[in-house]
């Protein structure tokens, strides 16, 4: 074995203490080489355990780093046991397997970053996605640039816009204007920018703008139509038809007002209604001169009536419209079989109330005694004045008991009325009552003339009496005898 120190340093020094010295520092080496390992042992268990239990921390390179150094350790260990046993070959084998072992260590973590290495994509796939990427990048500008130019058209849309238009936020605060609403108010940028777009409208119609803008951000899309009043800058109101929308694509925060001008409608709506309601007036008033008019009309036809069927005096039928009724009375009576009587009323000595109490108080009594004939006498029944001082009742559903009664009724209630005459007595009066009952399909000329000879039977008798007029049959069977 050939000496490695310089040979004055080998002759000063005795080689027995020299392989002393190194036995002993070889003995501390083997002991602190065997502390490592039992170190990197009961590091490795440790790691082996944490490698099991979390994969995704990948330990497997340092596992294998320190099981290298594992085995390198113990080569050296091996080695530093040659030196202290006096063991040449022992030493030497120990040195190469140190070397061989850290060898081997970094040959397996090379191995394994190459292994990781392949599983990387081939450099074609990194060009299919660098194409890919490039693709993607060059639909980007091209969406940016229709975004660029649709957003042009708009503003161009929107500026050049031949009626007015404005974006404003969801509390009506104003973004953007253009020309056409600017000239609808009169107004100029700086008056307009970053206003309160509802303020800008009467005070009347405010709530319902704000109601709008209240709906529009609670459904957050769809439209809202709002007729309305603007203030004109020279203070008169322009009437306008306002659209507002949520504008699509500009977020939900953003409203587009699309404003109207609708003076010229409002105001031909103006003068219809004021020509309706002017026509309506006139018609109402020719309605109401109408109305007077058909009610002058019918008071004049009743009157035309009254004077056509009643008696001027006494207020009952006059004879003509008597003389109707009775022939009704005996259409019907002859139809159903039914009775019909009828009652000719004179007054007693009536020219001498005329003569002696004068005409006007004539009058009186006609009128008194016509009253209280009508009261004797039922509703069905018809009064008429037949001639002078002769009444005539027409008593429809009457015989001859009936006609009789009534008649008599008639007669006590005309003797009991007293009149204030000239003298300091009481004007007193009396009437006969004829009384005739139809008789099978008898005429009603000769149903009167009955009446009235059973009438000059009672004045003849001595007046203030009822006389009823004979059966005509009757009388042809004595006159046949
Ligand atoms: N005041 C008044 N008198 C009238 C009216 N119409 C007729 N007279 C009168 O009535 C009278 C009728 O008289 P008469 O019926 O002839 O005889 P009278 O005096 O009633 O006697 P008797 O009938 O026989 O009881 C006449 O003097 C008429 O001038 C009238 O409307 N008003």
């Amino acid at each position: 074995m050939s000496n490695p120190f310089p040979s004055t340093l080998l002759q000063s020094l005795d080689p027995a203490a020299l392989m002393a010295g190194l036995q002993g520092l070889a003995a501390v080496r083997l002991a602190a080489e065997a502390g490592l390992v039992l170190g990197a042992s009961i590091l490795a268990v440790w790691l082996v355990a944490l490698a099991v239990q979390r994969p995704e921390l990948e330990l497997r390179p340092v596992l294998l780093a320190l099981a290298g150094a594992f085995l390198a350790a113990a080569a050296a260990g091996l080695a530093d046991l040659g030196v202290l046993l006096g063991l040449g070959a022992l030493r030497a084998l120990g040195v190469q397997l140190a070397a061989g072992a850290a060898v081997l260590g970094l040959a397996l973590i090379a191995l394994r970053e190459a292994r990781r290495l392949r599983r990387l994509p081939a450099p074609a796939e990194f060009h299919q996605a660098q194409e890919a990427l490039s693709r993607a990048s060059a639909g980007q500008r091209i969406a940016q640039q229709a975004l660029n130019l649709s957003e042009g058209r708009f503003r161009a849309a929107f500026e050049h816009a031949a009626i007015g238009m404005l974006l404003t936020d969801m509390r009506g605060r104003v973004l953007r204007h253009n020309a056409a609403f600017a000239a609808l108010i009169g107004g100029d940028a700086a008056g307009i920018q970053r206003r309160d777009a509802v303020g800008l409208a009467h005070d009347d119609d405010q709530p319902a703008l704000r109601e709008a803008l209240a709906r529009l951000a609670a459904d957050g899309q769809g439209a809202v139509t709002v007729e309305c009043r603007l203030r004109h800058r020279d203070g008169r109101a322009v009437w306008v038809t306002t659209s507002l929308a949520a504008l699509p694509g500009a977020g939900a925060e953003t409203v587009v007002w699309q404003v109207q001008d609708i003076g010229e409608r409002k105001a031909y709506e103006q003068t219809l209604r004021e020509t309706r309601d002017a026509l309506e007036q006139r018609v109402a008033e020719r309605t109401r001169d109408l109305q007077e008019a058909n009610r002058r009309l019918e008071r004049a036809n009743r009157h035309l009536r009254r004077m056509a069927r009643d008696d001027a005096l006494t207020g009952i039928s006059n004879r003509r419209h008597l003389t109707s009724e009775l022939r009704r009375a005996r259409a019907a009576a002859a139809r159903y079989g039914d009775g019909l009587a009828v009652l000719m009323v004179d007054i007693d000595h009536f020219k001498r109330i005329n003569d002696n109490e004068g005409h006007q108080l004539g009058d009186q009594v006609l009128v008194s005694v016509a009253d209280t004939l009508r009261r004797c006498l039922r509703a069905s029944d018809t009064l008429g004045r037949y001639g002078g001082d002769e009444l005539c009742a027409v008593l429809p559903h009457a015989d001859a008991e009936a006609a009789l009664a009534v008649a008599e009724k008639v007669r006590r209630t005309v003797h009991e009325l007293a009149f204030r005459g000239r003298g300091p007595r009481p004007v007193c009066i009396t009437c006969s009552v004829g009384v005739a009952v139809l008789v099978g399909d008898e005429r009603v000329e000769a149903l009167l003339a009955r009446a009235d000879d059973a009438l000059y039977q009672a004045k003849r008798a001595g007046r203030d009496r009822v006389v009823l007029a004979a059966d005509p049959a009757h009388d042809r069977q004595l006159a046949g005898q």
